[in-house]
């Protein structure tokens, strides 16, 4: 589902990562570790298609990476909500459903339906119509992660999502994602600093190196 060969990215003079090679098969969990600045988010931009490879090659589903690709859902880092945010949980849900397609929207009746089976499958229905900013952080990243998920990508990148979430709310965003991956094989690319709940989960790790000139280790 991803492949990368050979793969390097700067930012100017400075070289972040080089001489990565990663594969995600469908269904594969792989959990991305390393240091403050060894590249871990660069590496999510970089499958977002939001990022160019400064050398190597990258494939998302056979394909380049391109922005706003319905083959990936992207999971953010916690963060609040700004206050006064019009939005509810199911309307966060319902741009995920929205989000990538072009041209007329889906029926009203369909896009509820999907919005509906999105929020009960992170177990949000008793929340879905609170303003986002009333949510605690572990319930908004779990309609995060519906968010992600409402338009049924073929892989799943997600950026420290257990960040700042208490350990029953890590362990909850962790199988939701895990179960994910086994009932509809999707591709998972999960960069943490937690790696309690997530090791037992993972297929893999990658290790960003963070140092110039080490390259990344991708370990069974
Ligand atoms: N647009 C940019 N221009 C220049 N340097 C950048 C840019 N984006 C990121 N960097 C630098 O690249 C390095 C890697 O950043 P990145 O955010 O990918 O690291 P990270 O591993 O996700 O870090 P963290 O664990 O702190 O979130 C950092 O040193 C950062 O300052």
């Amino acid at each position: 589902m991803i492949a990368m060969r050979g793969a390097a990215l700067r930012y100017g003079e400075r070289t972040v990562w080089s001489g990565l090679d990663l594969d995600v098969a469908a269904g594969e969990f792989v959990v991305v570790l390393g240091a403050n600045g060894s590249g871990k988010t660069s590496l999510l931009k970089v499958l977002l298609g939001l990022r160019r490879l400064s050398a190597g090659t990258v494939t998302v589903g056979g394909r380049p990476p391109r922005r706003g690709s319905d083959l990936i859902g992207y999971v953010p880092q916690h963060r609040g909500i700004p206050p006064h945010t019009p939005l509810r949980a199911r309307d966060l849900v319902r741009l995920g459903v929205d989000g990538h397609r072009w041209g007329p929207r889906l029926p009203r009746q369909d896009a509820r339906r999907r919005v509906d089976e999105a929020l009960r499958g992170v177990g949000a229905e008793a929340f879905a119509d609170v303003p986002l900013e009333l949510l605690s952080g572990g319930e908004l990243q779990r309609v995060r992660v519906a968010q992600a998920l409402a338009s049924g990508p073929r892989a799943l990148l997600c950026d420290e999502p257990l960040a700042s979430l208490d350990a029953e709310h890590q362990r909850i965003v962790s199988e939701l994602v895990d179960r994910r991956r086994r009932e509809h094989r999707t591709a998972v690319v999960f960069v943490t600093h937690e790696v309690e709940p997530v090791l037992p989960l993972a297929d893999r790790v990658l290790h960003m190196p963070g140092e110039p000139g080490r390259e990344a280790r991708d370990v069974a």
